[in-house]
């Protein structure tokens, strides 16, 4: 029998299966994890299928040369076949998809030293080099190259001549301690509390669900509730019914910030048996999770993106929470849809997908239209509260009148009224940072980022003033005079969240403001910190970028604030109306969700713009068809799906002219298909960053089952062309156009 053996690898022009002999002492299995030869390196792999040797190539296989199962899992079935949809689907490589489905703990790190053979000399070696690999038992391979200037032709040779010998070793990411440990002990005890009594439109969804849990068909419901209308009680009694039917169960949030408000109330429902699993776990604590899931000790898990992943078996039920978030995509290799990722699980187990949000995707609700997803509604806030009430401020009319604060009267007045009554309020901002754009009055350039076309952003820190690139990270201090003409009548525009924080302890002396930005919730625990202070009434005022808008639930919370609502819809990206209707309305949906009837403030300066009228309204179907009437005439999403392949190097002829032989390369494979339409290479939304250019060529289709051989080909046509130093990434069904 021939093995077919996934290798993590960095070039991708190479990424393939690669055949391998099973020697007759090793009993393998598809799954397995196995160490192999590789090169002159010794690396791990993992068998994905297996083959008779009449299948295989004719040329000589090398044998697997051990097995791993004892430092790390095997492979499930299931998690094959999703590693080949992520494949096929994202055009991602074998190893991208295999991290993915494997928390990297689990994967074993090889390292290979050079040590002395059983021909080493030092007439051969030199005395120096002898001496430095006994006195440290060998030395990598970058060690012989950058300090003994040894060539890697002549390692190879050594290595042949057995003058060197390759000492390979494993180590999990945890250190010494085996992989697969003992169960967590001492598991605490938890108050469980008894379900609520549902509403009447709850029942309906409910009962919905619950009978396709029963038909075992895997089918998908949108439910579709206004905030604070319960959707959250909908997904965990729809989680019980299928915990007792026996299967399992998975609840994801869009934030990690939102990961404990959600577990703590699972964990009142469900106890033990739930399991966490996000980016920011330590590796022991994701690696505990794993495995309590993959031991089948818990039943139920909670978690941002990459929890879609949790090695669940026998998956009743995956609930989707505010569905139409951007977080939901990932935007590295593989840049998967987790809708999408849940729709291929829920196939395979026959289970049921729920997809809730106040604000479903234009792509969602457009499948609803078309048949492909069942609709479920809670038009209602629970015990017939009112939303919260919207009142749009035109900021131009503001500045006419003279008033130049960050806030306007209204906003002013509202917060001094909360201030008074000792409530609560939420003020959104989506822009961190002190000021966002320093512009020269005389020669009018901006202060950008010298390695990315993108302006600075000035950070108070500590005493002193620094500017900062958002998507590189470099700093320096802040310019004096102007960089290109030597002017000082520099001026600042755009105000972060900080200088309004800096504008409230001003204008409203004594005030308890709580920041929540990423500059502020960098450390670990920072996020439920914050809001547990903010809980306890320990705050006035709750100010944050976008991680502040959703899911919160905060009973005192009366009014909430949106200082600039234009920020979002300005954005180059066909989406950025969409965007900024649901962030408004999620915001809005924090306000008045208890006893106390809320408001809501928005500032802007295009009050007249629809997605802005329709958030005032809180009218989702004046937006939707408002908007999908401007998506149908430019034939963008949902009417069609967006592939953008992303060309990068260090010169823009470089980037220009394969992104042109690509472009041309989609011309030919494509050519004549009119449900396929390619746009020339262009420069990408951000043009440079850290340093390397970046151009994009889209091609937009109806079915990417049509395009998808005709793309892959293209890709790897392209993968194989390009020189070093070239970057080629692609990306299906593309939700942020950067
Ligand atoms: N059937 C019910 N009876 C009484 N209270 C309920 C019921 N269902 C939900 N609630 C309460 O109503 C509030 C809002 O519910 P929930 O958080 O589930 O809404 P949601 O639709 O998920 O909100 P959002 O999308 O805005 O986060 C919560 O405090 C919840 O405990
Ligand atoms: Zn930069």
């Amino acid at each position: 029998m021939i093995a077919k053996v996934a290798i993590e690898l960095r070039a991708k022009p190479v990424d393939r299966l690669y055949d391998y002999l099973i020697p007759e002492e090793l009993q393998v299995q598809v799954g397995d994890c196995v160490e192999v030869p590789f090169g002159t390196r010794v690396v791990t792999g993992y068998i994905l299928a297996l083959e008779s040797e009449k299948q295989a190539a004719q040329r000589e296989l090398r044998p697997l040369l051990r097995l791993m199962t004892d430092q790390t899992p095997s492979l499930e079935p299931e998690m094959i076949e999703m590693m080949r949809f992520l494949k096929d689907r994202y055009l991602c490589t074998w190893g991208a998809a295999l991290q993915t489905i494997l928390p990297p703990v689990t994967r074993v790190k090889t390292s290979a030293r050079y040590v002395l053979g059983e021909f080493a000399t030092e007439a051969e070696l030199g005395v120096a080099l002898v001496a430095y690999l006994k006195r440290y038992k060998g030395a990598t391979k970058k060690t012989l190259v950058d300090q003994f200037a040894i060539n890697k032709r002549q390692l190879d040779t050594w290595l042949q001549q057995n003058v060197l010998r390759l000492d390979v070793s494993h180590r999990s990411r945890l250190g010494k301690r085996r992989v697969i440990a003992e169960g967590k002990q001492g598991e605490q005890a938890f108050e469980l509390e008894v379900p609520l009594a549902l509403s009447l439109a709850q029942e309906i969804a409910y009962r919905e669900v619950c009978k396709a849990l029963d038909q075992q068909v895997s089918q998908t419901f949108v439910l579709h509730g206004v905030t604070g209308s319960g959707k959250t009680e909908v997904y965990l009694q729809a989680i019980e019914y299928a915990l007792r039917a026996g299967k399992t169960a998975m609840m994801l949030v869009p934030e990690i910030a939102l990961t404990t408000q959600m577990m703590a109330r699972f964990q009142r429902r469900f106890g033990a048996r739930v399991a966490v699993l996000h980016s920011r776990l330590t590796d022991r604590e994701k690696y505990e999770e794993w495995y309590r899931i993959l031991r089948q000790e818990a039943d139920v898990v909670v978690g941002a993106r990459s929890a879609i992943f949790a090695p669940l078996r026998k998956i009743g039920l995956i609930v989707i929470d505010e569905e139409h978030e951007q977080t939901y995509k990932q935007e590295t290799e593989p840049r998967y849809v987790v809708r999408e990722v849940a729709e291929w699980r829920a196939k395979y187990h026959q289970a049921v997908v729920i997809l809730g949000s106040a604000t479903p995707s234009l792509e969602t609700m457009y499948r609803v239209e078309r048949g492909r997803y069942t609709l479920l509604s809670l038009p209602q806030r629970i015990g017939e509260r009112a939303l919260a009430d919207v009142q749009i401020v035109d900021m131009r009319e503001e500045f006419r009148k003279g008033h130049h604060s960050l806030f306007s009267q209204a906003l002013t007045h509202a917060l001094q009224e909360v201030l008074a009554k000792g409530e609560q309020a939420i003020l959104f901002l989506n822009r961190r940072g002190y000021t966002t754009i320093l512009l020269c009055r005389d020669c009018g350039e901006a202060a950008t980022c010298p390695d990315c076309d993108i302006s600075l952003t000035l950070h108070k820190v500590g005493g002193s003033s620094l500017l900062r690139c958002h998507f590189c990270g470099h700093t320096e201090p802040l310019r004096e005079v102007c960089a290109s003409c030597g002017s000082e009548r520099i001026r600042q525009f755009g105000a972060g969240t900080q200088k309004i924080e800096q504008a409230l302890f001003e204008q409203f002396p004594g005030i308890r403001v709580i920041r929540m930005d990423v500059d502020t919730t960098g450390k670990k625990g920072a996020h439920e910190q914050m809001l547990g202070e903010f809980e306890r009434n320990e705050a006035d005022v709750l100010l944050g970028t976008q991680m502040i808008a959703k899911g919160l639930d905060f009973a005192r919370v009366t009014l909430v604030g949106v200082v600039a609502a234009d920020i979002s819809l300005h954005l180059p990206d066909f989406r950025s109306a969409e965007r900024t209707f649901q962030l408004l309305v999620q915001v809005g949906g924090r306000a008045g969700r208890h006893e106390m009837p809320g408001r809501m403030i928005v500032q802007t300066f295009s009050p007249e713009h629809y997605a802005i009228c329709a958030a005032k309204k809180q009218d989702y179907d004046q937006f939707y068809q408002t908007e999908m009437a401007v998506r149908k005439a430019m034939q963008y999403p949902p009417y069609t799906e967006i592939t953008q392949f992303l060309i990068a190097h260090a010169s823009e002829q470089v980037a220009y002219n394969i992104a042109y032989l690509l472009y041309e390369e989609l011309q030919n494979e494509l050519f004549g298909r009119n449900e396929v339409r390619i746009l020339a290479a262009v420069p990408a939304s951000i043009p440079r960053l850290r340093g390397v250019y970046r151009y994009q060529v889209m091609v937009l289709y109806t079915s990417f089952a049509r395009v998808k051989e005709a793309i892959t080909r293209v890709y790897r046509k392209m993968l194989a062309k390009a020189k070093s130093g070239v970057v080629i990434t692609v990306d299906v069904n593309a939700q942020m156009l950067f």
